[in-house]
């Protein structure tokens, strides 16, 4: 049984996909008040691996889990999933059920939820819930959770509907994100992987560090891939921290590190000047493959 470290409370979008994600399997699931302290859990080998939410189809890069991977810590990406993060108005029913029986969001005062969560329900904030402040919490749960607390308030919350089961609180609208099709990827990373069943696809992670004054070296990189036709499917830039204007590129590419191209592309931008990183080359699995294990 494997100990998996989570943005917690539990009931988070992060916590419904670990549920949806090892369907049956008897692992641990360990809910974190951050996703640096889960995924610092993993480093203390307090925990086996952490699930962290990547990307968002709205929101795009999860930024805390993407410099975490680049600056924080030193664990392996062992798989990828994606899950369509549905998100939903959360509250107490009562509070906005006027004389004549009808639900009233205009009474809502406040909206609790994560930030990611928050951009991804904007067209109907600005729509449904126009006397609403906006406020940011640890994660989508412990959103629901402070409303369930703080009765009488006014208050609501964004989240999943996990967490309206956890934290007895009512559905006040379903589906609330501003696109169906919302999906958020997770990666899970750390030393010790459970076993998996094999995918179709495979992926690899690099991080890129160009050499100083080297003009065309990003085009030098891209080109080491694109005559060898290697797919990319994400590339990111993130500030080294080390000073203006100094860039890792986060790099994810189709196919495995044991492929027959990959590791020429990657020796040849070594041999520019580059400094490379593996994060690591894993299988990637859609929603319709969940009985991955
Ligand atoms: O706050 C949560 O529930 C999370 O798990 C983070 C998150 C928020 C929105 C979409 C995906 C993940």
């Amino acid at each position: 049984m494997r100990k998996i470290a989570f943005l917690g409370p539990e009931g988070t979008v992060t916590h419904e996909a670990a549920h949806y994600f090892f369907a049956g399997e008897p692992h641990q699931f360990i809910p974190y008040r951050l996703i640096a302290d889960a995924v610092a859990s993993t480093v203390a080998d307090e925990t086996d691996l952490s699930l962290v939410p990547i990307e968002n189809t709205i929101e795009g890069s999860v930024k805390d889990s993407i410099d975490l991977l680049v600056h924080g810590v030193d664990l392996p990406i062992q798989a990828e999933w994606d899950y369509p993060s549905i998100q939903n108005l959360i509250g107490l029913r009562a509070e906005y059920i006027t004389s004549s029986g009808e639900l009233d969001l205009s009474r809502v005062k406040k909206v609790f939820s994560k930030d990611v969560a928050i951009a991804q329900c904007m067209d109907f904030i600005k729509k449904h819930l126009p006397n609403a402040e906006l406020e940011f919490s640890s994660s989508t749960a412990a959103g629901v959770r402070y409303v369930k607390e703080n009765p009488n308030e006014g208050y609501a919350a964004i989240g999943s509907k996990l967490a309206t089961e956890l934290y007895q609180t009512d559905l006040l609208a379903p589906n609330i994100t501003d696109h169906s099709n919302n999906f958020t990827r997770f990666l899970l990373i750390g030393h010790h992987p459970p076993v998996l069943k094999p995918s179709d696809e495979m992926k690899t992670t690099i991080l890129v560090t160009l050499p100083e004054d080297y003009p065309g070296a990003l085009h030098q990189v891209l080109s080491a891939f694109a005559w060898r036709r290697i797919n990319l499917t994400k590339i990111e830039s993130r500030p080294t921290k080390l000073k203006l204007g100094s860039y890792y590129f986060y790099i994810d590419i189709k196919g495995s590190l044991d492929s027959v191209l990959l590791p020429g592309a990657i020796a040849e931008i070594e041999a520019i000047g580059c400094l490379v990183r593996v994060l690591g080359s894993y299988p990637s699995y859609s929603y319709s493959q969940r009985a991955v294990l």
